[in-house]
């Protein structure tokens, strides 16, 4: 199961503010416009697989534009559609040209889809000219999308105008069709005519001023800020949100490769929203996907400039060879003399580390979400016997896995890790005792040690008597992994069915989209791979190797409840 895991699963000291912001964000969503002709839960602001348009300009590399768009909105779940804006010839390095078609055949093309789609969120990026912006203003006013997001492109990063300077004012009058308006710093400067921040607190000034001017709500990026953070925050003062200003934290990975990051951001959150019926839900869900399609985008290879994402990164991939990384633990102790682990490390290069860990966690990820347990939890339907099994099984986890995490603490080569592990492993036993304080101390459940549970820690102590640090946070780092994705999709779902009070588990489902536990788990991330980076083929068989017994580890201590309560 998952130390912090639970760390972050207490029930929070203000669950009753909690739970109203919830349950106002979800009311949000659920009172948006209806689509026309949309489903029940189309009518109700939410769909589980969204149609989503794409209103954009062509890049023929693949890394921005409709192309980014698409891929990122069958990576969120959601049905791609998409209408031409422009056409660029560009690749990694840069724009060579662009060419506008006639808008009157963007309009055919808008009608074509709206006369017999519903269309459940739109996302517009390029436009290119200011008969474009009409063009596309007088359709918005026509159809009317339940959601509309408005990325407003006017210069590539690489320094080349997508948006004729002329056609700004007119971009202005979009501004008030959208519901959210996603600028990067220089973009917001233009907007609300200031010089571009560069802290981030101005910013957030800017971001309020443009929501206040338009009533959109803004997602101010922090992508081009100087530093090792980028943060991103939604901001809207006017009350549709739980906060004026809802901000998201994240670290700056350290890759070239951000072309088309933007597009990306903007096309997920409209399939996130159409899919949540929540803003802040979906950028919690939308942020640590484009984190992993940044920090995977080497993997790709392509071209010699600023790269794509790697918008696929969450699902299983081929490793090179052909042979799938991932499934069953390999079986046999040493992974020095093991050929399969040797050569699914032989060629990481550092920044990939961490990528490869996530796609040798994807069989066992994918295998916890079709698990009864994880199934009747999320829809409410868990026998109460198994819940307070998988508790007590947990609480008991936690003591091991404390003593793993500090050991990795003792063993860790920088001050700063040597903190967090040792962070860690406080939490982990200060949780263990609420656990104990709150949700057992109501129940009556055996308090023995399970065999799974036993299997789990025998692993992670033996991991920590090997000696390697590496070895050791690759091993602790599907606790931390695999329960905060699992616990932000089952959180994600509990808002989009309206975060029921009736579901016997609502208490337990509203703690898991704990963010000091994603920032927590993105550091275990960072720390597992910076080692990896450096470690010998040998060395990075052998992480891999303990990551993946811990993986399905992970899946068999949801699983256990089922065959052992
Ligand atoms: N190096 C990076 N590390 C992590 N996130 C990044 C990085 N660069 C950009 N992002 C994220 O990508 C998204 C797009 O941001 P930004 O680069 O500011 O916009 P644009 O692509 O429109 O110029 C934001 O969510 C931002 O936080
Ligand atoms: C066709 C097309 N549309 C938009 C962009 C800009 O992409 P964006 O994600 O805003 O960021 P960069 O790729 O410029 O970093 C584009 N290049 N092409």
């Amino acid at each position: 199961m998952s130390p912090l895991a639970s760390t972050y699963v207490l029930p929070p000291a203000s669950s009753e503010s909690s739970s109203s912001q919830e349950t106002q964000s979800a009311a949000q969503g659920s009172a948006r416009r209806p689509a026309p002709g949309s489903s029940t839960a189309a009518a109700a602001g939410v769909r589980h697989t969204p149609r989503v348009l794409s209103i954009a300009g062509s890049d023929p590399s693949g890394g921005a534009g409709i192309q980014a768009d698409l891929k990122s909105i069958a990576a969120l779940g959601g049905y791609g559609m998409a209408a031409i804006t422009a056409l660029t010839a560009q690749n990694t390095r840069g724009v060579r040209d662009v060419h506008v078609p006639p808008a009157g055949f963007l309009r055919q093309q808008l009608d074509a889809i709206s006369d017999d789609i519903t269309i459940d969120a739109v996302k517009i990026g390029m436009l290119g000219n200011a008969e474009v912006i009409d063009t596309v203003r007088s359709w918005l006013e026509k159809v009317r999308p339940a959601v509309v997001v408005l990325d407003p492109v006017m210069v590539a990063t690489s320094g080349d105008r997508l948006l004729e300077e002329s056609a700004e004012a007119a971009l202005r009058t979009l501004l008030p069709l959208a519901d959210l308006i996603t600028p990067n710093l220089a973009e917001l400067a233009i907007l609300v005519a200031a010089p571009r921040a560069h802290s981030w607190a101005t910013a957030l000034e800017q971001g309020k001023r443009l929501a206040a001017a338009t009533g959109a709500t803004i997602l101010v990026k922090g992508g081009h800020l100087d530093g090792g953070a980028c943060p991103d925050a939604l901001v809207n003062a006017g009350g549709l949100l739980s906060r004026p200003v809802v901000e998201v934290a994240g670290d700056r990975i350290p890759t070239r490769n951000s072309h088309g990051t933007g597009c990306s951001l903007s096309s997920a959150m409209a399939t996130a929203q159409a899919r949540l019926g929540d803003w802040e839900a979906s950028l919690r869900e939308v942020k640590p996907w484009l984190a992993g399609a940044l920090q995977a985008s080497g993997l790709l290879e392509v071209g010699s400039g600023s790269g794509p994402i790697n918008h696929f990164h969450h699902f299983h991939q081929p490793e090179a060879g052909g042979k799938p990384v991932g499934g069953a633990p390999v079986p046999a102790e040493s992974a020095a003399g093991d050929p399969a682990a040797q050569s699914a490390a032989a060629e990481l290069t550092g920044e990939d580390f961490a990528a490869t860990l996530r796609r040798a966690a994807a069989p066992d990820l994918d295998a916890i979400y079709r698990l009864e347990f994880i199934r009747g939890l999320a829809a409410g339907t868990l026998v109460e016997d198994q819940f307070a099994y998988y508790l007590a099984q947990d609480a008991i986890y936690l003591n091991g896995y404390s003593r793993a995490l500090a050991r990795a603490s003792a063993l860790a080569p920088t001050e700063a890790a040597q903190l967090f592990w040792a962070r860690s492993a406080q939490q982990c036993l200060e949780v263990e005792s609420e656990l104990h304080r709150t949700w057992l101390s109501t129940r009556t459940v055996e308090r023995i040690l399970g065999p799974v549970t036993k299997s789990y820690v025998d692993h992670l102590l033996a991991a920590s008597a090997s000696g390697s640090y590496a070895v050791l946070v690759a091993a602790v780092l599907p606790c931390f992994w695999l329960y905060a994705e699992v616990g932000q999709t089952l959180h994600a779902q509990f808002l989009a069915a309206g975060a029921p009070e009736a579901h016997p588990y609502a208490e337990w489902l509203r703690t898991y989209a704990d963010e000091d536990f994603a920032q927590a788990t993105r550091e275990a991330i960072a720390m597992a791979g910076e080692p990896g980076s450096k470690a010998s083929a040998d060395e990075q068989a052998a992480m891999l190797q303990a990551f993946r017994h811990s993986c399905r580890f992970e899946l068999d201590f949801f699983d256990a409840p089922r065959l052992h309560a």
